[in-house]
């Protein structure tokens, strides 16, 4: 029992230490503020934002979508958003036949426009299919943006939009994400619907 009020502690403390280097970075947070101009940019001209990760970063991109479509805070229009984690059968398919590399490039060719955005959630950088996926963007002339961590590893080279999240550890990095999520969807929808902020 001590042992764990001991660790939540230690975790607090991590993670408390990495958000305020977020605090404390400006060129993080004007890369951020890019992020929701490219996401608004989407919005303005009929798009939507496609959202994918691994593991923890799934649930993350499944969780920004449910937000986006439902609401954050308040009442509002629903506005058009996918995770590109979230069907069984499309992943299973792209897997089995081209490989777990291709899960998510492969979907961005069939589904996404110009008009569209990608966010892509990687704490490495250098998740093979997050790359492909900004790939495919690339190739398409698709925005995208990447939350990553670390030095921004490989995806930093192939998206249009880079923020890095401070942290060392993978969970550090995953909890700077959600601050960016829930503020990248919670200004989108201040600008679209004039909530003050
Ligand atoms: O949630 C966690 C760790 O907190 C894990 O599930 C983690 O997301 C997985 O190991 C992912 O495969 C890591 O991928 P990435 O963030 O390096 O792209
Ligand atoms: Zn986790």
């Amino acid at each position: 029992m001590k042992k764990a009020i001991r660790i939540i502690c230690r975790n607090l403390e991590r993670s408390i230490e990495a958000k305020k280097l977020l605090l404390e970075n400006p060129d993080i947070q004007n890369e951020f503020s890019k992020s929701v101009d490219l996401v608004l940019n989407s919005y303005h001209q009929g798009g939507r934002i496609y959202i994918a990760g691994n593991g923890g970063s799934a649930a993350d991109a499944q969780h920004l979508a449910a937000e986006f479509v439902s609401r954050l805070a308040k009442d509002r229009a629903p506005l058009a958003a996918e995770a590109l984690t979230a069907d069984s059968s499309i992943l299973t398919a792209i897997g089995n036949d081209y490989g777990y590399d291709s899960v998510f490039s492969r979907q961005i060719r069939g589904k996404l426009t110009t008009h569209d955005v990608f966010l892509g959630i990687t704490t490495s950088g250098n998740s093979p299919n997050i790359v492909k996926a900004l790939q495919a963007c690339k190739e398409k002339g698709i925005p995208s943006i990447v939350f990553t961590g670390h030095d921004g590893g490989e995806v930093r080279k192939w998206s249009d939009v880079c923020v890095i999240a401070p942290g060392e550890l993978t969970s550090q990095i995953q909890e700077v994400h959600l601050v960016l999520e829930h503020t990248l969807c919670e200004c989108v929808e201040a600008e679209l619907f004039g909530f003050d902020l």
